[in-house]
Formats: structure tokens, sequence, C-alpha cells
């Protein structure tokens, strides 16, 4: 009987790792796939006047999409564009000059008219990229609760309500693919941070449940979840009183070259990702640990608040 038993445990042992085996072969095959073609789709990109969005727009620009850039700044805008349409003549690619749309996100009476502005472009939108975003820094005793508000809106409401106007048009085209730049701070809470991962939490949140519920159009949804990018993102931050932060931390000047994610970014719209951690080692195991041993993510979290920073009043 033992041995009856053992020889399955054997099989079982044998089927796992076939199993395992083959779950790799496809996974490599997967990476290897040149994945859809991006040439003549029309992608929107949301913060495209700088770091990541900008990198956003180079990369689908090369790649032959036809581009809507966003920000609230047109000259800054202008700039990229002119940027570039200087470098298409390298492309190997038949590349489209590209369109321009002027809003404020966390202005959500703005957002509507903006929408329609970004259809009328091109009569359709293939790809919607939720970039546009700012962080936070300070402790919550001094944080007014308009900073929580206003970061919100800019992270949250403003994607949202600009996704929710968009897809109307993609579910009549039974076709479309919304992707969001959350955050690893979406997956996990590191302290100093409340309104920038509460946003991104929310938006890991909202997009997830859109994925299921759009699946039945054909509409794809992909979450992408970075580590620390070098960008302005530290520099452009808000504080608890609302001032700006500007300082450009350690840890964003030592983050992943943005055109590396934006390169990324193109790759998990290819390929239909769902959802996409694009971080090193520790936070990406800080993420397992939160789910996994929740206690001693949250011990590690409360060591990292006392070294880094005390309330005003003590
Ligand atoms: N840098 C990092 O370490 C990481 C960044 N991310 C995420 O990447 C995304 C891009 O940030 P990143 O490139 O790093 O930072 P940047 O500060 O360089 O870019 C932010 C962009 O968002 C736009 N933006 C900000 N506020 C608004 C608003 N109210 N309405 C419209 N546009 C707005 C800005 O445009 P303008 O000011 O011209 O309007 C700018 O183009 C963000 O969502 C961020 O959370 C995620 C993980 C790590
Ligand atoms: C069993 C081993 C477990 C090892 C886990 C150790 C825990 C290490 C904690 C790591 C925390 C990582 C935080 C990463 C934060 C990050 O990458 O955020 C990206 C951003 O959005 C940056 O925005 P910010 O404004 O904060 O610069």
């Amino acid at each position: 009987m033992e041995r009856v038993m053992g020889g399955g445990g054997g099989g079982a042992l044998q089927l796992v790792l076939a199993g395992a085996g083959i779950w790799l072969l496809y996974k490599m095959l997967v990476r290897l796939r040149p994945g859809a073609d991006l040439q003549d789709l029309v992608v929107v990109i949301t913060g495209a006047s700088s770091g990541l969005g900008k990198e956003c727009a180079r990369v689908f620009h090369a790649a032959g999409a036809r581009l809507v850039l966003c920000g609230r700044d047109p000259a800054r805008l202008q700039q990229v564009v002119q940027e570039l349409r200087a470098g298409s003549e390298s492309s190997q690619r038949q590349t489209h000059t590209p369109k321009t749309v002027t809003f404020d996100l966390a202005d959500a009476a703005s957002v509507g008219g903006a929408a329609e502005e970004i259809l009328k472009c091109y009569g359709q939108v293939d790809v919607l990229i939720n970039n546009a975003g700012i962080s936070y820094r300070g402790n919550i005793l001094d944080t007014h609760v308009s900073v929580q508000r206003e970061v919100m809106e800019t992270n949250y409401f403003g994607p949202i309500a600009l996704t929710q106007a968009l897809l109307p048009a993609m579910v009549q085209r039974r076709s479309g693919h919304i992707v969001v730049i959350s955050s690893i701070q979406g997956k996990i809470s590191i302290p100093y941070r409340s309104a920038y991962a509460a946003s991104k939490h929310a938006t890991q949140a909202y997009f997830d449940c859109l994925r299921a519920e759009m699946e039945r159009y054909g509409i794809l949804v992909t979450v992408v979840s970075p580590g620390y990018i070098r960008t302005n993102l530290s520099v452009n931050a808000v504080t608890g009183d609302g001032s700006k932060y500007g300082v450009l931390d350690k840890t964003t000047a030592a983050g992943r070259d943005p055109q590396d994610v934006a390169r990324a970014v193109l790759k998990a719209v290819r390929h239909r990702s769902k959802d996409v951690i694009l971080a090193g080692a520790a936070p990406t195991l800080a993420v397992y640990l939160r789910t996994l041993w929740p206690a001693l993510f949250f011990t590690l979290m409360s060591s990292r608040a006392r070294k880094e920073q005390k309330p005003k009043d003590e």
C-alpha cells in the first residue's frame, strides 16, 4: 500500500514538474511574440508633457501610433510635439504628427469637454494611457484634508472621469484598451505617502472592477505598477499644507530610466497584459509580504515611519 502511495506521489511530482515546465515554456513564447501592431492606432496619453508620459509619447510615436497628448500646459505639449517631429526622420515606421488637448484633470468640470475634444481628433480612441499624476510628502497629523482631496482629484477622480467619458465610444465599437499608470504604492502603503498611496490603491481597485466589467465588450484594461522612476515626480509633489515639495529625492534620482519604463508600457499594451509590476526585488517582495505576512509588513513600515520623520509636535 505504502509503495503504491509512494509511486503515486512520484507521479504527482512528475506531473507538477511537467506542468511547471510547460508553463515556463508558454511564458517564454509569450515574451518572444511580437504582440499587436500599433501602427495607426489612436493612443491618448495624459501627463505627456514630462517624465514617463513624455517617454511613452516617444515610444508610441516611433511605433506609428496616432497620438493625442494631454497636459495642463499647451506650450510644454507643443515642445514635445516638436521634439517628436524632429526625431521622425530616423524612424523606420510611418509616423504621425501628434495632436494635443489641454485640460486640468483636477477640474471635474473640464474633463467632459476634454473627452469630446479628444474624440474629435481622430473620431475614435484605441488606447487611453492614464499616466498623469502627482505625489505627496507629509505626515497625516499635519496634512490638510483639502490636500488629501487634491491628490485624489488628480490621481483618481480625474482619470476615472476621463475613462468613463471615453468608454461609451469604445463599447459601441466593441474595442479599446485602457491603461493606467498606478504605482507599487497602489499595492502597498508606505509612511508619509497617505494621499498618494490612497489614490493609487483606489486606482487599482477601480480598474480591476473595470477590467471584469469590460471583458464582454472586448475592452482591455492594464494596470501598471512601477517602482521609483527618474522623473520630476518628487519635485512636483505636494506637501501637507498644499505647498510644493520641490526636492528631487534620492530614491527618485536613483529610479529606473523613464524610457525603459515606457518601453515596458508599450510591451504591456502589445501583449494585452492585465497587471504589471515594474519594480526591483525588495518592493516586489514587499507586495507579497503585505498579503502573506501582514504583521511583519506592518512592523517594518512602523519602524520605517519612526526612522524617517517625526510629527511637528515631537
Ligand atoms: N516617478 C516615479 O517614481 C513614479 C511615478 N509613477 C507614476 O507615473 C505617472 C507619471 O509621473 P512622472 O512622469 O513620474 O511625474 P512628472 O511629474 O514628471 O509628470 C507628471 C505629469 O502629470 C501631469 N499632471 C499633473 N497634474 C495634472 C493635472 N491636474 N491635470 C493634468 N495633468 C497633470 C503633468 O503635466 P503638466 O504639469 O504639464 O500639466 C506631468 O506631465 C504618475 O501617475 C506617477 O504616479 C509611478 C511610480 C513611480
Ligand atoms: C521577506 C523579505 C521581505 C522584504 C521586504 C522588505 C520591505 C521593503 C520595503 C520596500 C518599500 C518599497 C517602497 C517602494 C515605493 C515605490 O516604489 O513607489 C513608487 C512611487 O510611486 C514613487 O512615488 P514617491 O512619490 O513615493 O517617490
